[in-house]
């Protein structure tokens, strides 16, 4: 048995297609958003994600605004570019890349961006909504694996989904989104607290790895058929990523996301949906 690939880039490109339409109806009403990104250090990995972002947001007729600041930064350097951000009338939603150099606070800067700017949807505000099941724009990576699960037919309603990983942009957010009414899944959360991991992998029908731990779900963990999606990002020497998920799981699983060209794509269209969103919003409520 060889598993259906899950494929993030093609799916990406079709988001991308439809939003590219979208932007170009915002021009006509004269409102271009405009995506910005702050970068702090100089992690190699973080400055391809960003570069990343960038040119989708050219290929789709968003603006682009960028901030950087050196590794040495201070906690009040970063939080006046956040400020700089909010105040910026051409930056219709940002971020924050993540993570930040160690020394600074990253709960203090998330709380400080204004939440109707938040592309990100980290901002404590919008997980709250989240949490009561109100509007806001959604965690990119979560609502990314959402809709690749969809554009692939994988059923949600009543799937027992095991989560790996509890960190802020994934593992956190995840179980809020699949257990809302419209996905109806039920979901376990795995973490390096959690006992006999394995047993409870070998019960998911959806398996989502976002532990940054290579190869952790084997072939053995898998019950057969299931949907396995591969978060996590490690690097070897040559810096080529090492995913989660060790490659002989394609063999058992039914479904399987690549690692790159999976969930990575995915998140970055995720993130150009809450910018045209916001900005639809914003002109909606102008008009
Ligand atoms: N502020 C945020 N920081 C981080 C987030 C986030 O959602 N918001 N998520 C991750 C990194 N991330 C987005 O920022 C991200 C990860 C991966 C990709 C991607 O397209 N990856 C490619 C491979 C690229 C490569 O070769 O390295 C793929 O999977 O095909 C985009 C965005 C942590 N930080």
């Amino acid at each position: 048995m060889s598993a259906e690939i899950l494929d993030g880039k093609a799916t990406a490109a079709a988001i991308k297609s439809d939003l590219t339409t979208r932007v170009a109806a915002l021009g006509e009403r004269g409102v271009t958003p405009g995506l910005g990104t702050l970068l702090v250090g100089d992690d190699v990995g973080s400055q391809k994600y960003v570069a990343g972002k960038h040119r989708d947001c050219a290929a789709v007729g968003i603006a682009s605004i960028r901030r950087a600041l050196p590794a040495t930064a201070t906690q009040a350097e970063v939080e006046a570019v956040v400020q700089e951000l909010n105040a910026d009338p051409a930056c219709t939603g940002y971020l924050v890349q993540l993570p930040l150099p160690r020394g600074i606070d990253v709960n203090r800067v998330l709380e400080l961006v204004d939440p109707a700017k938040d592309a990100d949807g980290l901002h404590p505000t919008n997980l709250g909504r989240l949490v009561l099941g109100e509007p806001a724009p959604l965690p990119c990576t979560p609502n990314g694996i959402i809709a690749l699960l969809r554009r692939y037919g994988v059923a949600l309603a009543g799937a027992h989904v095991v989560v790996i990983g509890r960190g802020v942009t994934v593992g956190r957010s995840l179980p809020l989104l699949l257990t809302r009414r419209g996905e109806n899944a039920t979901v376990t959360q795995v973490h390096t607290g959690t006992r006999e991991v394995s047993a409870h992998l070998r019960r998911a029908d959806i398996v989502v790895a976002a532990a940054g731990v290579p190869h952790l779900v084997k072939p053995e963990d898998v019950k057969p058929g299931a949907a396995v999606l591969d978060v996590g990002v490690s690097r070897d020497e040559q810096g080529k990523i090492v995913g989660d998920v060790h490659p002989g799981v394609a063999e058992v699983a039914g479904w399987v996301s690549p690692n790159p060209g999976g969930v990575g794509p995915m998140t970055r269209a995720m993130l150009l949906t809450n910018v045209v969103e916001a900005a639809e919003r914003a002109a909606a409520a102008e008009e």
